[in-house]
């Protein structure tokens, strides 16, 4: 089991975490091989589906298998049934669109880093309590970098991550960098609904090593 220094590490070495749903296992695997092949090692799969369950357990053994320098995180955990299910399917961190006290017991509990998403000072605050030192700033487009620079002075040592919103703009990532986060979570402007639908993983591929070098610039 990985620890929660190990998590934190990866995902701040990284500097962009992937995060991605897709119904079809075929087309999730794919795009966890194709993200693997231009240097990613942290992803988090996101629990948005029916199938989620499901592909999870098939990307956690291509892990096993092949991509075996991977941390594989599970997203959008909002109860603690989920929470168990997904730590029972081997998930290497947890994270969460919400802040729920019941969702961090029992993955703290189980030893697992719990991620959760923030949106306000006091939610920020809420998290700390509950044992994250670590928060995912969701939505991020609605709060944009000015929240970060307001806020960043009352949570000294907390690590934030925006997701929700940020997109492939050289603009956008230094935006955050120069805010302070530690990294930015990216979700749909990486894994287009274009590359989803043409299965084109070479332009995945190709996306994916300019996001690394846009968050290496921004920093
Ligand atoms: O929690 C994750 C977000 O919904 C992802 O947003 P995004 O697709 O805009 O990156």
């Amino acid at each position: 089991m990985k620890t929660k220094q190990e998590i934190t590490e990866a995902i701040i070495e990284q500097g962009m975490l992937p995060l991605f749903y897709h119904a079809d296992m075929q087309v999730s695997l794919d795009i966890a091989r194709s993200l693997y092949k231009a240097g990613i090692r942290v992803i988090e799969y996101t629990n948005r589906g029916e199938a989620a369950l499901e592909n999870f357990k098939a990307l956690k053994d291509l892990q096993q298998t092949e991509l075996t320098e991977l941390l594989l995180g599970i997203g959008t955990i909002k109860t603690t049934q989920q929470a168990n299910d997904y730590i029972a399917a081997g998930a290497d961190f947890i994270i969460a669109p919400i802040v729920n006290a019941d969702v961090a017991k029992t993955v703290t509990d189980a030893g697992l880093m719990w991620i959760p998403g923030c949106m306000t000072p006091t939610e920020i605050h809420n998290a700390t309590q509950l044992g994250a030192e670590f928060v995912k700033l969701f939505p991020a487009n609605i709060l944009g970098p000015g929240f970060v620079s307001a806020v960043k002075e009352l949570f000294p040592g907390v690590k934030m991550m925006p997701t929700g919103g940020v997109d492939m703009s050289a603009e956008n990532i230094a935006g955050w960098f120069k805010a302070g986060v530690v990294a930015v979570g990216m979700g749909s402007k990486l894994i287009t609904p274009a590359v989803l639908n043409e299965k084109n993983y070479n332009q995945l591929y190709n996306d994916t090593l300019q996001a690394l070098t846009l968050v290496k610039q921004a920093r």
